[in-house]
């Protein structure tokens, strides 16, 4: 029997699952506070928070944790990589400390689950990271000649609900095209062609904006606030991704409290709510060009699927694509143990080292 510990850092929460082959022995999810969020700046002050937050979950699981087989992160930013897994090793932990490819919270989760696989004498992997890059050619451009568009999506979550869509409609995902938006405290909408993402709104440069991040901006107000000389590059980061968005309309990203207040008749905290619909509906429509108009379904995936105001937004700006699936929440979790299984599995998926460029 498998024992696999899986780690999941997200921008808003940590969640933590322990496997018992196919099925969660334990499962935990802790929410974070924005304002505790915010006190947060270099890698080191994000790395011990989440660390004491994982410690302080894993204190409770110590009997279980015995004879621990394997560890399953949720992978960082670092340079691109191919699907699949990838050993957590010291060049991959560089890379995600040093924050060249970008600084997102799930840079942390693999340097916990590599100390956390070295105290039980086994070892860390991560899959499907987020620059997984199946890009075609044409989502390369980015308009400016030396600055190439990248990936940076929610491919696990994405490639999860892609496949229960799949299921659900009887065609087999490696075969179909959807349009997959994961709508969570980061935002990222994904044209999958045949079971690739060939392009998608990259998590922290492009796309609608989210609780947390402002997604894409117009060029000439960042230009002045780049040299307004009013701010630091880290501040300016912080203003971009952690306080961005709906953080920056309405001083939360609790959407639940949101949604609250506009049933409430705040007209405000409804009309902000409104417009993140109104975006990402407009990022929904663009991928349906990329794939062709040849679409099986558009799927929303994450936790953010539970507001109701956004989604009826949604929903009655792109329904005239097609058939329209929302799968609330999202698998990462067990997509990550499953992964950890088929490794373990004798003579199953083989484990790619990660090296520096
Ligand atoms: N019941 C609810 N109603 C409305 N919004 C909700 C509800 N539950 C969670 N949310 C919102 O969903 C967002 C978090 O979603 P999720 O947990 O999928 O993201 P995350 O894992 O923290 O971040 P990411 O995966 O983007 O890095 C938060 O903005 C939160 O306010
Ligand atoms: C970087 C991909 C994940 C996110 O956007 O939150």
């Amino acid at each position: 029997m498998s024992k696999i510990l899986v780690i999941d850092i997200g921008s808003t929460s940590t969640k933590l699952a322990l496997f018992l082959d196919h099925d969660a022995l334990l499962r935990e999810s802790v929410e974070h506070a924005p304002e505790r969020l915010s006190r947060l700046h270099s890698y080191d002050e994000w790395l011990k928070f989440h660390d004491e937050v994982v410690t302080s979950v894993l204190h409770g699981w110590l009997k279980e944790l015995d004879g621990l087989s394997l560890v399953v992160s949720r992978g960082g930013l670092t340079r691109p990589v191919q699907g699949g897994a990838y050993y957590v090793n010291d060049a991959m932990l560089r890379d995600l400390r040093s924050g060249d490819y970008g600084w997102h919270p799930c840079n942390i989760g693999p340097c916990i689950a590599s100390s956390i696989a070295d105290r039980y004498g086994t070892k860390a992997i991560i899959y499907d990271s987020p620059v997984s890059d199946e890009l075609i050619q044409l989502a390369r451009f980015s308009g400016l000649k030396g600055m190439e568009r990248g990936a940076a999506f929610h491919v696990l979550s994405q490639k999860s609900a892609g496949r229960k869509a799949a299921r659900e409609l009887g065609v087999p995902y490696e075969q179909g095209n959807f349009i997959v938006a994961h709508l969570g405290g980061g935002i990222t909408i994904g044209a999958h062609e045949k079971g690739r993402i060939i392009d998608g709104t990259h998590g922290l440069d492009e796309g609608p904006f989210t609780p947390q991040r402002t997604g894409g901006l117009p060029l000439q107000g960042v230009l002045k606030l780049c040299f307004s000389g009013q701010l630091t590059q880290e501040e300016l980061g912080r203003r971009l991704f952690g306080q961005g968005g709906v953080h920056s309309y309405l001083g939360t990203h609790d959407i639940a409290a949101i949604e609250r207040r506009a049933d409430n008749g705040d007209e405000e905290a409804l009309v902000v709510l409104k417009a993140m619909g109104y975006q990402i509906s407009k990022d929904i429509c663009s991928m349906a060009a990329v794939l062709d108009g040849r679409i099986h379904a558009v799927v929303l995936t994450g936790n953010l699927c539970r507001a109701r105001t956004v989604v009826t937004e949604i929903r009655n700006r792109v329904r005239f694509l097609g058939q329209f699936l929302i799968f609330p929440g999202e698998d990462e979790l067990e997509s990550l143990a499953h992964a950890g299984l088929r490794i373990m599995s004798p003579g199953g998926e083989s484990v790619n080292i990660y090296v520096n460029k």
